[in-house]
C-alpha cells in the first residue's frame, strides 16, 4: 500500500485525533462556503417551521467534513443523533429497528451509502418519502409485510462515489450538498486551529507549508501537523514553523505537492514511458501496486493537479509533472493545471506546450 501519511482515507489514530480537533457547530466550520450557506439556509428555515428539514446528502472525497457536517447538522438543530454506515445494515430488519426507535426530529446519519444493501435501501425509500416502513415477518407464502410508523426525521448520508448511488435513493434527498477540496488558505486556517486546540506552538510560515502540503483535505492537514509536532518536540526546539514542517515532511517523504514516494513513482514510470499514453496495467505493474491502489489512491489526485491526464489510450504525464520531476519535456506535451494550487482544474487536453 501507499505511504497512509498523505492518504485521504481515516487511520486509526486519525479516528482519536479527529475527534479532539472536529469542529462542533456551524460557525468553526472553515471553507465549503457554498455547502454551508445552503445548509444554514435549509435547517435556519426548518427551525422556524418547526418541522425537520429535508434529507440531505453530502457527497465528495474522503477527509473534506462529510462526518463533521452532519454532526453539526443535528447540533444546529438540536437534535438528536444516530449514526451507522451502509456496510453496516446487512439486513433490511436492522435499518427497521433503526428507524422505528427515531424519536421526532431526530437525524440519522447513514455513511457511506451507497454501500447499502439493496433489501435495506428499498426500505428507506418508504421511510424518506412517507415515514413509514413495512417490516416483513415470516417467510415464503405465510410471509406478512406490516407496516409500521416512524417518526418525522431528517436523514443525512455521505458518499465518496455519489455515482454508485440508485437513482431512486438519489432523488428521495431534498439537499445535495457537494463538498469541494480546500484552498491552501483554507488548510492554513484549519491547522492553526487544531494547533490550538492540540495546544502546539505554531508560526505561520509553518502552518502555510503544511497546508500547501495537504492535498485541499482537511483530514491530512491534520494529520501532518500531528508529524511536524513530532518532529519539532524531538528534534526542534517544540515549534512548528516553516523549517520543521521542511524537515519532518523530508523524513516522512512528503514533497512540496504533497506527493508521496508512490505518487512520485507512478509519476516516473509514466515519463520512461516517453509521458504515455499508458495503460493502468502497465503503469500498476512498473510500481508494483494494486491497479486499483493506482486508480483510487493515486490518480485522483495527481489528476487533480494537473500533473498527468486521462486519455482514451492511457494516462499521459503533463508538462507539470516533467517539470515537477525536473526533467526537459518532450515537444507536444500536454500543458498541465495548476500542481501549486492543487485544485480541481481539470488539464486541458487540447492545450499544447508551444
Ligand atoms: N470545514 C472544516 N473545518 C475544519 N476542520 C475540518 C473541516 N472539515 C473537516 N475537518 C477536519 O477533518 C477531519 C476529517 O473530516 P470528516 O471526518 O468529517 O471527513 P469525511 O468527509 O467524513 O471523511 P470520510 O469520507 O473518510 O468519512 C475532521 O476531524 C475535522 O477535524
Ligand atoms: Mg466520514
Amino acid at each position: 500500500m501507499t505511504d497512509p501519511l498523505v492518504s485521504a482515507w481515516a487511520s486509526d489514530e486519525d479516528a482519536a485525533a479527529d475527534q479532539t480537533v472536529r469542529p462542533k457547530r456551524m460557525s468553526e466550520l472553515i471553507g465549503q462556503h457554498r455547502v454551508r450557506e445552503q445548509l444554514h439556509l435549509l435547517l435556519q428555515s426548518a427551525l422556524r417551521r418547526g418541522s425537520p428539514p429535508d434529507h440531505i446528502l453530502l457527497s465528495g472525497p474522503p477527509g473534506l467534513g462529510k462526518t463533521t457536517m452532519a454532526m453539526i447538522v443535528a447540533a444546529e438543530l438540536g437534535a438528536g443523533l444516530r449514526m451507522t454506515s451502509g456496510p453496516a445494515i446487512e439486513r433490511a430488519g436492522d435499518l427497521a429497528a433503526v428507524l422505528t426507535s427515531l424519536q421526532h426530529g431526530d437525524v440519522l446519519f447513514i455513511d457511506e451509502i451507497h454501500r447499502m444493501a439493496r433489501p435495506a435501501e428499498e426500505l428507506l425509500y418508504s421511510a424518506m418519502e412517507d415515514f413509514r416502513v413495512d417490516v416483513v415477518v415470516g417467510k415464503g407464502p405465510g410471509a406478512t409485510a406490516i407496516p409500521l410508523d416512524v417518526e418525522p426525521f431528517t436523514l443525512v448520508g455521505a458518499t465518496t462515489r455519489s455515482g454508485l448511488l440508485t437513482g431512486p435513493m438519489r432523488d428521495r434527498f431534498g439537499f445535495v450538498g457537494q463538498l469541494e477540496f480546500y484552498e491552501p488558505e483554507e488548510l492554513e486556517q484549519i491547522i492553526t486551529r487544531s494547533a490550538r486546540i492540540l495546544d502546539v506552538p505554531i508560526l505561520e510560515d509553518g502552518a502555510v507549508e503544511i497546508g500547501r502540503r495537504s492535498r485541499g483535505t482537511p483530514r491530512i492537514a491534520n494529520r501532518l501537523l500531528r508529524r511536524v509536532r513530532d518532529y519539532a518536540e524531538v528534534r526542534g526546539n517544540g515549534v512548528v514553523d516553516l523549517k520543521a514542517a521542511r524537515a519532518a515532511l523530508r523524513v516522512y517523504d512528503v514533497d512540496e505537492l504533497g506527493l508521496d514516494r508512490l505518487d512520485r513513482a507512478v509519476l516516473a514510470a509514466l515519463l520512461r514511458h516517453g509521458g504515455g499514453p499508458v495503460g493502468l496495467s502497465t503503469l500498476a505493474v512498473a510500481v508494483g501496486e494494486q491497479p486499483d491502489t493506482v486508480e483510487e489512491v493515486c490518480e485522483p489526485f495527481l489528476l487533480r493537479s494537473g500533473l498527468i491526464a486521462r486519455t482514451p489510450r492511457g494516462r499521459v504525464a503533463t508538462a507539470s509533472a516533467w517539470r515537477h520531476l525536473g526533467i526537459p519535456a518532450p515537444a507536444g506535451t500536454v500543458v498541465g493545471g495548476n500542481p501549486q494550487g492543487g485544485l480541481s482544474q481539470t488539464p486541458d487536453l487540447f492545450s499544447l506546450e508551444p
